[in-house]
């Protein structure tokens, strides 16, 4: 789970944001349009509600007429790339098709053949393992994040990451410490760098893999386009191989060889006035402010009968749940009960989970999550944090599944959320217009490192939220 995010991949895509009725303004502009297979097949299936996922069908070998479609990110479109290039990534110039092997790129070595020494950096800098139980280090992550992380192309909003948040993100079951890797300067000591990786198991159609879930890659900026990131990857893939984990998933808003499919955000405003006045919202020419208030308004009160905050106790039930919904995806997160406690029990102002506990009876029926990240707004005179939830996982069985986000909506904005954000992943798109959510600006390509998927996939195809 993660992400990176964010939420955090390119998490700017986050911030950008568009709406009929309320329109982007100084917001992030969109890169071109993909005239991909992706964009299409995920357009069409909005009618048709899929429960599976490959572009395609779910059979183990897509059909013709799903292959003989373009590609979505063509070799001679792109730019050259020196450090994904020697990488173990599908190559742009790989294609699509049922003639390349699904699977690891490249075989583990032994662990004992693996390169026990870091990567040299340049001569003033060294490298620390950021450990995040410790108040003071955690802070030094905090700021380095909060200067130096993803800014929208306004520069008007940055990711803002609490030490509560990190700890979260970066400390799941059998994480390791030494996945968490800084840069510092060696005459001052200053964090200037950094990268993590957490373990996760993450199914690709019947195989469950290991893997790192990478996030939070940061340089600060006076130290940009110095080539310290592809060194920052390269040592935490050594890391990762060391405790033989050979695969891992992140996501980005940049174009790199070659994603496994690319989704959007989408943006349901629960505090419309704040969200015009900080520019991430423009007012659409027939759109007025108290209709925006108006067309925006939630019900005060919840509406599903049995609707509670989840507790310890529902963690079997609900990992029950989660695992038979997640098990329709083509690539999704394979998680235990341990896992679930770790990620879906709530945590004040970092994650939120609700049941829906069928009355008079133990059973839950039904399940929905989101995580709260912020984000500073700069150059604001009235307002200087942008609370935002994101949607995690959601799970109906027997309230439809629009009620069930409508209430988590509902609690979202009484803990003063501002906006709720939501992937086109899963079946999102089942309830993204329904309820007044705005598809955002910018995508957000999801990857997996060294394992080949030889076919795109819609974002529906994904039962994966990565931070
Ligand atoms: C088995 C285990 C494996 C584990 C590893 C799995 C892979 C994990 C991969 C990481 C997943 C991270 C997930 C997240 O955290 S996504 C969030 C990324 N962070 C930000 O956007 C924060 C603000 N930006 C920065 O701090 C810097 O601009 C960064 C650090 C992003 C690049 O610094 P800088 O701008 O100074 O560049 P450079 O001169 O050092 O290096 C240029 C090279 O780096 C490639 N580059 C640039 N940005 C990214 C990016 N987001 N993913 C992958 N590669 C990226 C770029 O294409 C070029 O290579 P090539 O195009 O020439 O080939």
């Amino acid at each position: 789970m993660k992400a990176t995010h964010m939420l955090p991949g390119a998490r700017c895509q986050q911030l950008a944001t568009s709406r009929s009725q309320l329109r982007p303004s100084a917001i992030p502009s969109p890169p071109p349009p993909p005239q991909t297979l992706i964009y299409r097949l995920s357009t069409q299936l909005r009618s048709a509600a899929p429960r599976v996922v490959v572009a395609g069908n779910d059979s183990s070998s897509p059909d013709e007429e799903q292959i003989s479609n373009p590609d979505p990110h063509p070799a001679t479109a792109l730019a050259q790339h020196r450090f994904w290039e020697t990488q173990p990534v599908r190559q742009f110039k790989d294609g699509l098709g049922p003639s390349l092997v699904e699977g690891p790129i490249e075989q583990p070595t032994p662990v004992d053949a693996v390169k026990q020494e870091p990567y040299n950096l340049p001569a003033l800098y060294e490298w620390t393992t950021c450990d995040m139980d410790d108040d003071r280090t955690c802070a030094e992550v905090c700021n380095l994040l909060r200067d130096n992380y993803v800014v929208n192309e306004a520069s008007t909003f940055r990711l803002s990451f609490s030490k509560e948040f990190l700890r979260w993100a970066l400390c799941p079951p059998g994480y390791f410490k030494s996945w968490h890797i800084g840069v510092r300067v060696k005459a001052t000591q200053k964090l200037v760098s950094f990268i993590t990786g957490v373990p996760s198991r993450i199914r690709v159609r019947r195989e469950v893999v290991r893997m790192a879930e990478v996030n939070l890659l940061c340089v600060h900026k006076k130290l940009r386009s110095k080539r310290l990131a592809p060194v920052m990857i390269k040592e935490l893939t050594r890391r990762a191989h060391l405790e033989n984990v050979w695969q891992a998933a992140y996501t980005g808003g940049l174009l790199l060889p070659t994603p496994i499919a690319t989704c959007r955000y989408w943006h349901r405003s629960l505090n419309p006035k704040k969200l015009v006045d900080v520019r991430f919202y423009r007012l659409g020419p027939r759109m007025t402010m108290s209709r925006a208030v108006k067309l925006h308004r939630l019900p005060e009160a919840i509406v599903t009968l049995g609707f509670r905050k989840m507790e310890l106790a529902d963690v079997p039930a609900i990992t029950k749940l989660l695992r038979g919904f997640l098990s329709q995806f083509f690539i999704a997160a394979d998680l235990d009960e341990k896992d679930v406690e770790h990620w879906l029990l709530p945590v004040e102002n970092v994650v939120d989970s609700y049941v829906v506990q069928k009355p008079g009876t133990n059973e839950l029926t039904d399940f929905c999550s989101f995580y709260t990240l912020s984000s500073s707004i700069l150059n604001n005179q009235n307002h200087s944090v942008l609370k935002a939830a994101y949607s995690l996982y959601n799970v109906s069985t027997k309230t439809p599944l629009h009620q069930l986000v409508n209430d988590a909506l509902i609690v979202a904005k009484k803990e003063d959320h501002d906006v709720f954000n939501a992937l086109d992943i899963m079946h999102n798109h089942a309830f993204l217009d329904k309820l007044k959510f705005g598809p955002g600006d910018w995508r957000r390509h999801y990857y997996l490192y060294n394992y080949r998927i030889p076919f795109a996939l819609r974002s529906p195809a994904l039962g994966l939220v990565l931070l």
